[in-house]
């Protein structure tokens, strides 16, 4: 793991990293921010966030505004990028939504992309292993949330990888990739036309599935009224809602009126989202 770089923030420290991905096939990168608390020596909390469309390794550290709260919790955070970077697969900068920065936090099985776009097992193996490893985190007391796409997956990698994640909440997710436009791009691109393959993705669909709630303690969704994404039919919480009443996942979606998709929203609600899963956590 080589360091980037390194910012002294709130008496902790926001570091940039990188490391050769076995699983990705590429040097892959992620930022961590250590709370003052490493100093004591014990094993802290950690929280993952996924970041959205477009997002990079360093937007939540740079605008989510959530190192304040994280060094009074003691929550170390750790943002991966948002999808491998020089695969080198033809046209993969051609599109906003698909392809570089749009790893959509899944292993692709599609000929172009499988060999490098396997963002859920670079996170889910080979990240929480190597961060737990080398840094003072305790793999009994993981979180995970995310914005948007990172929302999405939040929700699904938190749903295929049961006790991986203690505790889950999202900004804004898409929650419903299989009907939306955004999702019908990437799961056609990634994982082909076969819509069994998809529904393993899909937030709603897997929520759905679930013989009891995944999630006793509560899921947190906070969403913007404002949100032009919701207007376009790209997020569509109310299929995760109608799938958690469902299954009696308990689920509190607060819908916020006047707020839009963007930082200025996240960084409303993250000392919430940060709290909500610091208590989870602690009784974990
Ligand atoms: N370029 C796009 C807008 C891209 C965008 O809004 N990305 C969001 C995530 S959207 C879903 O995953 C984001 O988080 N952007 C980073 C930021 O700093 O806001 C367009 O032209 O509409």
């Amino acid at each position: 793991m080589e360091v980037l770089s390194e910012h002294r923030c709130f008496g902790g420290t926001v570091r940039f990293m990188r490391h050769d991905s076995r699983v990705i096939g590429l040097p892959m990168r992620f930022s961590v921010f250590l709370p003052p608390q490493v100093a004591e020596g014990r094993p802290l909390p950690a929280l993952f966030y996924l970041a959205g469309l477009t997002c990079t390794e360093e937007t939540f550290m740079a605008k989510a505004g959530a190192q304040r709260v994280a060094a009074e919790l003691g929550l170390v955070l750790v943002a991966p990028d948002t999808s491998p970077r020089g695969a080198g697969v033809p046209g993969e900068s051609d599109h906003w939504d698909f392809g570089v920065g749009a790893g959509f936090y899944l292993d692709a099985t599609q000929p172009a992309w499988r060999t490098h776009y396997r963002m859920e097992s670079w996170i889910c193996d080979e990240l929480v292993e190597l961060v737990t490893r080398e840094l003072p985190v305790d793999r009994s007391r993981i979180g995970i949330f995310g914005h948007s796409m990172g929302g999405h997956g939040a929700l699904t990698l938190a749903l295929r990888h049961p006790g991986l994640f203690r505790t889950l909440s999202a900004f804004a997710p898409i929650s419903a990739p299989s009907a939306c436009p955004w999702g019908i791009k990437a799961f056609s691109g990634y994982l082909g036309e076969d819509r069994a393959a998809w529904a393993a993705h899909d937030a709603s669909e897997l929520m759905a599935r679930q013989s009891a709630a995944p999630y006793p303690g509560g899921i947190l969704v906070d969403q913007g009224l404002a949100d032009k994404f919701l207007g376009d039919q790209q997020l569509l919480p109310e299929r995760l809602e109608q799938a958690c009443n469902q299954v009696g996942q308990p689920l509190q979606l607060r819908r916020h009126a006047g707020y839009d998709h963007g930082y200025y929203f996240i960084s409303t609600f993250m000392e919430e989202h940060l709290r909500f899963h610091a208590q989870g956590l602690r009784t974990a």
